[in-house]
């Protein structure tokens, strides 16, 4: 499944246009499938709706019309100016004797549900006067609001604050990354033709159609030395300080990702911890020999992190670099050596190898992670709500993920993790994909049972879980499909 842009979304439109698709029959299964969550959700309830005078309107008429059309009560209030299929729309609504009144005019009653039909993907800047008033009367209603397409005014603020949203076509970059406006995320499927709606240059969102396939499978004869073994080089020991949670819970995240065997390479002192380990004490940041077929290297290293990433270098494995072996460095080293890397910086990292800030990392994370896999030439996992993967010029967009997981030692499972996949033997960009689907499925899983609250080595505890519903084919969606 694609990722769209407001633009691309229009470029599909436009080019179903030029093969002489009626584009009013997009608008009409737009505004009639926007209609069927409408009842879904909301039941017998009265609607308003506040329609523009673009198709974003247009796709509100339909769907008034609809409801009408089921004995559900309807107010409308429309912008003056509908041309072409908005124009079809409001004259096929006005033909069932609906009045339609003034946007000006727009009120609303305890009870009623309000309908934003007003900007979709048409939007150029944000949204001001009348319209940022109107919008900020709409969200101070406290009334449950369904927006149509984007909830209006997103990319900017101000912006509708939906209950739930449906996207029309395909998913939008806000769907995905502004997702606290949208509420619930339906994706309702319109009509374009399939080819348009797989265009390979836009990012990808991850799916169970496109992930499952890349599971390693594990035979009957498998032993734990044929289905990967994973080295973790992490932890320090200095200045009166102890680092020793990071490596031990990206041995976790190995082991509970299947890896057969994981060696821990620790600083003297650091408590033998799991059990399941090969432990390797070291005076200083070295490299023993390990029969292993990856490495995740940095996790707690402190200022040892860069020198265990360099010392790594010479096992010329795949492998994960975090947390303090994420320097610049560090990474032209492996480039350099053409190693199979894969960089896992959250925000704050990111913008440190990028010289920005966190929060322009944030504003923009598909930009900032194919920045930086571009800068490095490595596979990128830039993590966040949602993280985003990028290697060369492939984007891929992670729809798994629980703001439980914003709690320590998360990131470190998550590197162990992917560290067994390349131990098992899959290419970076592959393994970075699977590893991060799973572990924000694991997390989703967690967060329903357990709520906010939850512990990194549970999330490890919860991978073969998560692995085992992607096997079967069982992952709920993280949005509907209508
Ligand atoms: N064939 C298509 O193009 C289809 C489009 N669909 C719907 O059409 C939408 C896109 O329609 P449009 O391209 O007409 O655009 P919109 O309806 O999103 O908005 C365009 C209108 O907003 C005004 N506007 C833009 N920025 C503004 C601002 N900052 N302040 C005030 N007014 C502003 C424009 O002058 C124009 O009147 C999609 O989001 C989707 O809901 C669907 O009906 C499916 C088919
Ligand atoms: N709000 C959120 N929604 C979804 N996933 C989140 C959220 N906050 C954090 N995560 C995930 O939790 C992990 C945190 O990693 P990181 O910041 O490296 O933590 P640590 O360094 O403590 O291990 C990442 O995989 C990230 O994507
Ligand atoms: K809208």
């Amino acid at each position: 499944m694609r990722l769209f842009t407001p633009e691309a979304m229009r470029r599909a439109d436009e080019r179903a246009a030029e093969r002489g698709y009626p584009t009013l029959l997009l608008m009409e299964w737009a505004g009639m499938k926007a209609a069927r969550v409408y009842r879904a959700l909301f039941g017998e309830a009265p609607a308003v709706v506040l329609a523009g005078k673009g198709n974003n309107g247009g796709d509100g008429l339909v769907l008034a019309r609809h409801l009408l059309l089921e004995g559900v009560g309807v107010r409308v209030y429309a912008e003056e100016g509908q041309k072409g299929d908005a124009l079809l729309a409001l004259k096929a609504l006005l033909a069932h004797g609906v009045e339609v009144r003034p946007l000006e005019e727009a009120s609303w009653a305890e009870g009623e549900v309000l309908v934003d039909a007003l900007f979709g993907t048409g939007l150029k800047g944000p949204l001001m006067g009348f319209y940022a008033g109107l919008v900020e009367r709409m969200n101070a209603s406290r009334l449950p609001i369904l927006a149509l397409d984007l909830p209006s005014g997103l990319p900017h603020a101000p912006q509708v604050r939906a209950t739930a949203t449906v996207a029309f076509g395909g998913l939008k970059t806000p769907h995905l990354f502004q997702r606290e406006a949208c509420g619930r995320l339906f994706l309702a499927e319109i009509g374009l033709p399939k080819d348009l709606l797989e265009d390979s240059t836009l990012p990808e969102v991850a799916t169970l159609e496109a992930l499952r396939p890349l599971l390693p499978r594990r035979p009957l004869t498998a032993h734990k030395g044929s289905v990967g073994r994973v080295g973790v080089l992490g932890g320090y020991r200095g200045e009166g300080l102890l680092y020793a949670g990071a490596p031990l819970l990206a041995a976790l995240g190995a082991y509970r990702m299947g890896a057969g065997l994981v060696h821990l390479v620790l600083p003297e002192g650091h408590p033998p911890s799991p059990l399941e380990a090969v432990f390797h004490p070291v005076p200083a940041p070295s490299l023993p020999p390990l029969k292993v077929e990856a490495l995740a290297v940095g996790m707690g290293g402190g200022p040892w992190g860069a020198a265990w990433a360099l010392a790594a270098l010479e096992a010329g494995l795949p492998t994960v670099l975090d947390a303090d072996a994420l320097t610049l460095e560090v990474a032209e080293a492996y480039r350099r050596r053409g190693l199979p890397a894969v960089l896992t910086p959250h925000a704050g990292e990111a913008a440190r190898l990028l010289g920005t800030t966190p929060e322009a990392v944030a504003g923009d994370p598909l930009e900032a992670a194919r920045a930086l896999a571009e800068r490095t030439g490595l596979t990128v996992v830039l993590k966040g709500a949602p993280t985003v993967v990028a290697e060369g010029d492939r984007l891929s967009v992670n729809p798994t993920g629980h703001p439980a997981l914003a709690t320590g030692g998360t990131g470190d499972v998550l590197s162990g993790a992917i560290a067994a996949l390349l131990a098992a033997g899959l290419p970076p960009f592959e393994a970075a994909r699977l590893g991060v689907f799973l572990h924000g499925l694991a997390g989703d899983l967690l967060a329903e049972e357990k709520g906010i609250g939850l512990l990194a080595h549970e999330v490890a505890e919860a991978l073969p879980r998560a692995r085992r519903l992607l096997e079967e084919g069982r992952v709920p969606m993280p949005f509907g499909v209508v």
